[in-house]
């Protein structure tokens, strides 16, 4: 009997601070290109993080443990100063899909992880699969 098709989404909630600047602009292109989000204290977002698994053999335990070791190192860390990754790229939501995803698909068998989506705010949401 063909094996079945499907997803299992795990939900990930983090907090964490950052601050949209780019070290390739100077500081008044930084304060245009960012606004608010350039503000030298930084702000805080509670993300939400949801990855998206291939194929439902991946039992549930696997992806506490993907949880563990990819998005519980981010919480109540500063992404910019924390996390070594973002000191040379900036912290946009995008950029943080792509960090999640680079360190979850080392994790995972290969072809197995589908999609990562992570809602920045509840009108920012980013979807990145890999390409
Ligand atoms: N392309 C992107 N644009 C923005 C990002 C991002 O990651 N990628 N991030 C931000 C800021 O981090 C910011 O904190 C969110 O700002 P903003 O969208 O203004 O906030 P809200 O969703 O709460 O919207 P309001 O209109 O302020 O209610 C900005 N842009
Ligand atoms: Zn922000």
């Amino acid at each position: 009997m063909a094996e079945r098709i499907g997803y299992i989404t795990r939900v990930q909630s983090f907090s964490a601070c950052h601050r949209l600047h780019s070290p390739d602009l100077s500081d008044e292109e930084n304060k245009k290109v960012y606004g608010k989000c350039n503000n030298p204290n930084g702000h805080g977002h509670n993300y939400k993080g949801l990855y998206f698994i291939y194929l439902w053999s991946v039992f549930i335990v696997v992806l506490h443990q993907l949880s563990d070791v990819i998005m519980t190192p981010l919480d109540h860390k500063n992404l910019d100063k924390d996390v070594p990754y973002f000191s040379t790229v900036v912290s946009t939501t995008e950029n943080l899909a792509v960090y999640i995803w680079d360190h979850m698909v080392r994790e995972v068998p290969e072809g197995l992880l589908y999609e990562i989506k992570i809602h920045e705010t509840d009108k920012n949401i980013v979807v990145y699969r890999g390409e």
